[in-house]
């Protein structure tokens, strides 16, 4: 039986249209969200990314501000852009577009970011507050979508195997801490597998729900896969175009297969990469809510 495939722009919509409400609620006061969006170079893929975020930050009504520095900016160069933009009364949320080129700390670029404008949860306060379950920090972009999309879906996390490939701080680590909250629509019992793992598919194997995070394309095969269990595939992998043009995108899970043995499975396109935008724009009118 082939599994249910998870319509993340359709969820992505959903969510979308919460937030347009609460944006004119705000516009209704008086008040504009703004969103800064700052991209350190002229990296293709990062500017994919950045233009997606400004395109859907005007349809939703919220201000964005897209800040473009040279890829020879100096550490200098970006904290006094981070500084200009925690003191704009304008901006809401700031957002450095990851991974910034080699010359900058991108550890000492978050933590000028002031906290209540950290709208991706890359702070060392938010990131602290995310793990102790304080609900009053930011919900990190990419996972948060990941437990939205569960929700939406019907898959209660609850009781169930959670695994985890990856160990990244955007998405690996934030995504275990949350599915072991113990919360309404998480308390999973978590593994987290990554490079240092022999045998991934051992627990793999076993997992209700999989969550392939680790950048390596069609990682995850058919056989490691638990026959029924929710596969969310994160990995956004760019392949040349054998027949020229456009790069292709696949994912993290190698899908024809996936689909064959997985109860239910998003797809790359179209999956997790709406959701992490659908929650940057909600974190961007949260921070302005907040604000008032
Ligand atoms: N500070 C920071 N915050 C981020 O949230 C952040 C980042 N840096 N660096 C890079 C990753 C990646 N990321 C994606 C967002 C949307 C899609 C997305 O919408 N993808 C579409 C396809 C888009 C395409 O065609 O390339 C989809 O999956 O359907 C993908 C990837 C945010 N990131």
């Amino acid at each position: 039986m082939a599994a249910k495939i998870i319509d993340g722009k359709a969820i992505a919509a959903e969510v979308n249209e919460e937030t347009r409400r609460r944006v004119e609620a705000l516009r209704a006061a008086g008040r504009i969200p703004g969103l800064a969006v700052v991209l350190v170079g002229d990296d293709p893929a990062s500017q994919v990314y950045v233009n997606a975020k400004a395109k859907k930050c005007a349809e939703l009504g919220i201000h964005s501000d897209k800040r473009v520095l040279p890829a020879d900016a100096t550490m200098e160069q970006v904290l006094e852009l981070i500084g200009e933009l925690n003191r704009d009364p304008r901006i809401d949320g700031i957002l450095v577009q990851s991974p910034p080129p080699p010359q900058i700390d991108e550890e000492k670029v978050i933590a000028a970011i002031d906290p209540a404008k950290d709208v991706d949860c890359f702070s060392e306060r938010n990131v602290g507050k995310l793990l102790i379950g304080k609900e009053d920090g930011f919900r990190p972009c990419t996972p948060w979508g990941v437990m939205l999309l569960l929700e939406k879906s019907g898959i209660d996390p609850a009781g169930k195997h959670a695994v985890v490939i990856g160990r990244s701080n955007i998405v690996g680590k934030p995504m275990a801490a949350l599915l072991m909250q113990k919360a309404k629509g998480a308390n999973a019992t978590v593994t987290v597998v990554h490079s240092g793992t022999p045998d991934i598919a051992r627990f793999t194997r076993d997992a209700d729900i999989l969550i392939a995070a680790i950048g390596k394309p069609e990682f995850v095969r058919g056989d490691m896969i638990k026959p029924g269990a929710a596969v969310i595939d994160v990995g956004i992998n760019r392949t040349p175009n054998p027949a020229g043009g456009r790069d292709k995108l696949v994912g993290d899970v190698k899908f024809d297969e996936a689909v064959e043995v997985a109860g239910a499975v998003t797809p790359v396109p179209g999956g997790v990469g709406p959701m992490t935008i659908a929650v940057l724009m909600s974190n961007a009118v949260t921070a302005c809510e907040r604000r008032k």
